[in-house]
């Protein structure tokens, strides 16, 4: 008798996979204008923008070119954009107020683009590495550990501020414990009920984020500081996927 099993011979998987047609068929993923969120860097001024050498073909932008740009962004499809301020050295301090201040430079910025293009959706990072001296994503002690409750306190009144100026979602990205909840609720309190929020849930400490950091004026104030400390090691993959996992669970019923 001639059984047929789904073993090889008779299960040949290149099969599937030997013409142009049949792959597309069987393509589960497709990349479209939909998938694409846009980072944008704003500096201080007007009529200005800077090249940024670690980002080739991005440049940092003053509001009123942020403006120009986002009309293309909008004519292209683009969903949504994530704005990421350069905040001058003189308005860095240790306690990072000016992260909370309604007229600091993304505060404006989303104000000046939601009047400008109501439909384009506006992301804002949550983290406080841009407004403090030395860098870090937080509040830190004498021994340059971040505080993470106390950090979580300020980024609480970042999210609200960022909220008030009419971002659709905030963006977390400083890695502290209890943020997503503490932020949910402050959000709920204040009557932003359909502010969304995007965690980065997986952050791993590498040269990834280099650009990233050079590119809001955050790396030249961090002098080479590692931030393992709210970062996992790319060597510690299931921690992550735990953590993951606490964050999938939790998600359902904020
Ligand atoms: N906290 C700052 C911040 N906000 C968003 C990103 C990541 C941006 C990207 O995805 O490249 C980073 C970099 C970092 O934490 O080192």
């Amino acid at each position: 008798m001639n059984i047929i099993t789904s073993a090889f011979p008779q299960r040949r998987m290149r099969r599937m996979r030997k013409h142009d047609f049949s792959r597309r068929l069987m393509a589960e993923n497709h990349l479209s204008v939909n998938d694409l969120i846009y980072p944008m860097f704003i500096i201080e001024g007007t009529n200005r923008s800077e090249k940024i050498t670690s980002m080739p073909g991005i440049e940092r932008y003053t509001i009123d070119l942020l403006l120009k740009e986002a009309a293309e962004l909008v004519e292209l499809g683009i969903p949504l954009i994530a704005l990421f301020p350069v905040t001058p050295a003189e308005k860095k301090t240790l306690l990072a107020e000016e992260a909370y201040n309604a007229n600091a430079l993304v505060q404006r910025a989303v104000r000046e683009l939601k009047k400008a293009f109501p439909q384009l959706g506006i992301m804002t990072d949550v983290a406080l590495d841009p407004f403090t001296t030395h860098g870090q994503d937080g509040i830190i002690d004498e021994t340059g550990y971040i505080l993470n409750d106390i950090t979580t306190d300020i980024l609480v009144k970042q999210a609200l501020s960022h909220a008030e100026a009419g971002a659709d979602i905030i963006a977390p990205s400083d890695m502290m414990d209890g943020r997503i909840g503490a932020i949910r609720l402050a959000l709920e309190a204040a009557g932003y009920v359909n502010t969304q929020i995007m965690a980065y849930s997986a952050k791993y400490s590498s040269s990834y984020y280099g650009p990233f950091r050079d590119a809001v004026g955050s790396a030249g104030n961090l002098k080479g500081a590692i931030n393992t400390a709210i970062k996992w090691t790319p060597r510690t993959v299931m921690k992550r996927c735990t953590r993951l996992h606490s964050i999938f669970k939790k998600a359902l019923t904020w």
